[in-house]
């Protein structure tokens, strides 16, 4: 397919076998795929891409893409009751509708939805989810749900960002203090370091304040996490033994990548009541040189 410019910074692509736009305005620019609304790339002018992305992933349609920002909606992990529903919803496998709403020379909004009709495995539920992701000096993203239904619903979510780095033992995550840690490998709760690097398999549940998150060591500029409608973190290296049982990755990539995700999960899941709404946001800024 032929890039169509649908916009002076947007342009709907084609990947392999799927759909995106690539946004290209005087701060930055990016990829989102249209399954998942699932952003990939995100550099500002003359850096790299801060998002990692696996070189074995083959972007194909139905399947979960490794690396950017999946979606996962609107639940997080495995499904609480149903085992044969998709680990993190099915958000991040859908196609999502998208409309342009706000452009300028240095900042590019595209909003992305997607609908339920109470027919769906795991969530018999009417809700809509929208996602406001904003291309610009930062990168915003605003995931609204509502329930458009009679009953209320809970939903665990996350915006699952791995983010790229030249060498994970260098990586320190700071200010993520949180009160209550969850490994998710065995149950078992721990305080949470004050500056944690990391060093095996990691995949801790941090419930928090919501403050923000310093992530540097990454051998690119430092980020800083900020966040809004969440108060849990969930923070993940394969390592290399768990890494070789993930599809779409390749297993000594564990060492180029970290997960900091911006979430409601454990006790941060959200009780949504009929015509109400629930929005969780971050943004990610890159704030020096490291
Ligand atoms: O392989 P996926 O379904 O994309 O999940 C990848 C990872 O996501 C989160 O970080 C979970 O806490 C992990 O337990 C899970 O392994």
């Amino acid at each position: 397919m032929t890039p169509l410019q649908i916009s002076k910074t947007v342009q709907h692509d084609q990947y392999n076998e799927l759909d995106c736009l690539r946004i290209n305005n005087s701060a930055a620019c990016a990829t989102i795929f249209l399954q998942g609304a699932h952003i990939t790339e995100y550099s500002k002018t003359q850096s790299n891409n801060l998002l990692f992305v696996s070189k074995a992933e083959p972007f194909k349609a139905t399947e979960a893409i490794r690396g950017g920002i999946p979606i996962c909606w609107p639940w997080f992990g495995p499904h609480s009751t149903q085992r044969n529903a998709p680990a993190h919803g099915f958000a991040r496998t859908r196609i999502w509708q998208y409309s342009l709403v706000h452009e300028s020379d240095h900042r590019t909004d595209i909003l992305f939805k997607l609908e339920t009709d109470g027919h769906d495995i795991g969530f018999p539920y009417k809700a809509t989810a929208e996602l406001l992701i904003s291309v610009g000096e930062t990168l915003a993203m605003s995931l609204t749900t509502t329930n458009l239904g009679d009953e209320p619903f809970a939903i665990s979510q996350a915006m699952h960002s791995y983010f790229a780095c030249e060498n994970i033992a260098t990586v320190k995550v700071t200010g993520l203090t949180g009160e209550q840690v969850l490994d998710n490998r065995n149950g078992a709760c721990k305080p949470f370091p004050r500056d944690f690097s990391f060093y095996q398999e990691t995949d801790w549940t941090v419930l928090d304040k919501g403050q923000p998150i310093l992530l540097s060591g990454t051998g690119r500029p430092a980020i800083q996490l900020n966040r809004l409608g969440s108060r849990s973190v969930v923070v993940w290296n394969p390592w290399l033994e768990k890494a070789s049982t993930l599809s779409h990755f390749q297993p000594q990539e564990y060492q180029s990548m970290f997960c900091v995700e911006t979430t409601n999960a454990g006790d941060d899941t959200r009780l949504i009541k009929p015509k109400q709404a629930h929005a969780l946001a971050m943004e990610i800024q890159e704030i020096s040189a490291s």
